[in-house]
């Protein structure tokens, strides 16, 4: 059995270009990713997407305006938690992307996205993210570094996954 955490992930994109985040400190630390973290336990999942990404990246987002377009869960090697990550994308948002104590936001073309300092993990599910496809991932890693074994698929609807799921 494990014990889950629920994260979640957020992706900002633009015309061709989805911003990312270098993460500076903590779990990730130097890797690209989107932004996000942990929900805390007065807040939705979507609340602390947009709570997140404005911690990290000074954007603003409206709950409302958040797309959920995937589920990914990654367990590791000796540790019996689970991380449950909710992925999220938006094109609409406010303000101007901003370097925060934990964040370096940046642009990215889509197919210039730096998968060497990524987890990963990241150049498995981001090709149906980037196809505009809805996905289900789980990845075991030995260590940070390897993947150990991992499926992921494509969803029809997250409501349905999510029904399954209960
Ligand atoms: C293992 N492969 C992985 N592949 C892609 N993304 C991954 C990931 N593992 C974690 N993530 C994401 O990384 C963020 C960590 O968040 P994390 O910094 O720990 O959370 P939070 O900001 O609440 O923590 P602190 O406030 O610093 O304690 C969070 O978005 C989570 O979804």
């Amino acid at each position: 059995m494990f014990l889950k955490k629920i994260f979640t992930l957020i992706f900002i994109r633009q015309d061709n270009q989805i911003l990312l985040g270098l993460k500076k400190r903590g779990f990730g630390q130097n890797k690209w990713n989107g932004f996000g973290g942990k929900v805390e336990l007065n807040e939705s999942v979507m609340e602390a997407a947009v709570r997140e990404l404005r911690e990290e990246s000074c954007l603003m987002c409206k709950t409302t305006d958040l797309k959920n377009i995937g589920h990914l869960e990654f367990t590791f090697e000796g540790d019996s938690t689970m991380m449950d990550v909710r992925v999220f994308s938006s094109s609409i948002f406010e303000g101007t992307p901003t370097e925060t104590e934990e964040m370096i936001p940046k642009w990215f073309d889509c197919d210039k996205i730096p998968f060497h300092a990524m987890w990963p993990d990241d150049s498995l599910w981001f090709p149906y993210m980037l196809q505009g496809k809805l996905f289900y991932g789980r990845f075991h890693y030995q260590g940070f570094d390897k993947i150990l074994n991992y499926t992921i698929e494509e969803l029809e609807s997250m409501e349905t996954f999510y029904n399954k799921s209960k």
